[in-house]
């Protein structure tokens, strides 16, 4: 009988691994001695002890050739919010997630830790100081959040003791940092644009953002902890920085960091809310005729004028989780990273 070769705990593979975070968790597991292969739809870079399998996560041929020999997976790929493409995150994040576990499963793949997000219980309303067990949304505020919340679903039915496949879900929220293609370019584009005047709302909502080496340091925190006899099996974790900071001051600190006046007048939210709604409602049915992608989408405004911070205890009980970075140094560090987005005049 063929005696089945247990891989190595230090081979893991980053499904997403060309993008933001993927990059970042990439290069903390080399730090780490783990050996890694990336699997993605595009290949963004090039580093010495990566080995790149270009693919769709939907193939599953093309998976089980990345995930031959690996003992953990990270699954931290997604299409863009931005794209607001019902149909492709419905067959990136549910179809492909399905196909990601079976090719886990099959591959004797011992460990899956998910990057999933906060937003997965956010309806557009306040949450304050969330913790893990409040409920889905029930009417999740776009279909990027509705398929994050199946994909985390299915994740976490899927962990198995009995079978030896142990999952777990990591919940970041607003993660920011060096190389981050969203946060601080879309911030930047918007004020040269000369639309960051203005602060939605009376600008006192709390919400988390979290420095992208906190969200990695969660990250491989939950796979080093993931074993038969741990209670993180099939569980989410909240992984922040633990520091709540008004959504505006954030955005000011950010803006005036790269030399960009911080937004001043008020304007009221549901105003704007209803603005964006309606935007947005143009957007659909005029997409026959032209296409327009609104930056004053309904979600962004909800984003930017409500609290929504969670509570991450359960992670650093569970997880033995603290922030490695600070708000203020993660911030500096972020501003530093973008030279070329510095406000030139
Ligand atoms: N950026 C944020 O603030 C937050 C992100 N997340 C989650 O973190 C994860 C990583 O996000 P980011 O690094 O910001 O995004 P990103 O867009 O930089 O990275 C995602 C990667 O997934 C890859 N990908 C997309 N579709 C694929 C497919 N069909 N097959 C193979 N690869 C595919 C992309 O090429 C990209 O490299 C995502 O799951 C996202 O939902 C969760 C909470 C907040
Ligand atoms: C905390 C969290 C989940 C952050 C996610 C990142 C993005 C959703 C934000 C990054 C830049 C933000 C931004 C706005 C909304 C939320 C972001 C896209 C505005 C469009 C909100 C309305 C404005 O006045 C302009 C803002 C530009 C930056």
């Amino acid at each position: 009988m063929a005696t089945r070769v247990r891989p190595s705990s230090k081979r893991c593979a980053v499904i997403g691994g060309s993008g933001f975070l993927g990059r970042h968790l990439v290069e903390k597991l080399l730090d780490r001695g783990y050996s890694v292969s990336v699997f993605d739809i595009r290949q963004s870079y090039e580093l010495p002890g990566v080995t790149f399998y270009q693919g769709d996560l939907c193939d599953k041929q093309a998976l089980l050739a990345a995930l031959k020999d690996v003992s953990l997976v990270f699954h931290c790929a997604s299409p863009s919010p931005a794209s607001d493409d019902r149909a492709l995150f419905e067959r990136v994040n549910i179809q492909g997630t399905q196909t990601v576990i079976q090719s886990c499963i099959e591959s004797g793949v011992q460990r899956l830790v998910l990057t999933s997000s906060a937003s997965v219980v956010f309806e557009g309303t306040d949450v304050k100081n969330g913790r893990e067990d409040l409920p889905y949304a029930k009417k999740p505020i776009d279909y990027y959040t509705k398929t994050k919340i199946e994909q985390e679903k299915l994740v976490l039915k899927a962990c198995d003791k009995q079978k030896g496949f142990l999952t777990v879900a990591i919940r970041p929220h607003g993660i920011f940092g060096p190389r981050d293609p969203q946060l601080v370019p879309i911030l930047v584009d918007t004020a040269r644009r000369g639309k960051m005047k203005f602060i939605i709302g009376d600008g006192t909502n709390l919400v988390d953002f979290t420095f992208v080496e906190n969200v990695v340091h969660g990250h491989i925190l939950a796979a080093e902890r993931l074993r038969a006899d741990s209670p993180i099996c099939g569980k989410p974790y909240h992984i922040t920085n633990d520091e709540p900071i008004r959504f505006w001051d954030f955005m000011s600190q950010v803006l005036v960091g790269l030399g960009y006046p911080p937004p001043r007048y008020h304007l009221p939210y549901s105003l704007v809310y209803g603005l964006a709604l309606l935007l947005w409602l143009l957007s659909v049915l005029l997409s026959p005729l032209i296409s327009f992608k609104p930056t004053f989408t309904p979600m962004r405004v909800a984003l930017a004028g409500t609290h929504h911070y969670y509570n991450c205890k359960r992670a650093k009980e569970d997880l033995g989780y603290t922030p490695v970075v600070s708000l203020k140094d993660a911030i500096a560090r972020t501003v530093e990273s973008y030279p070329h987005l510095r406000c030139e005049a």
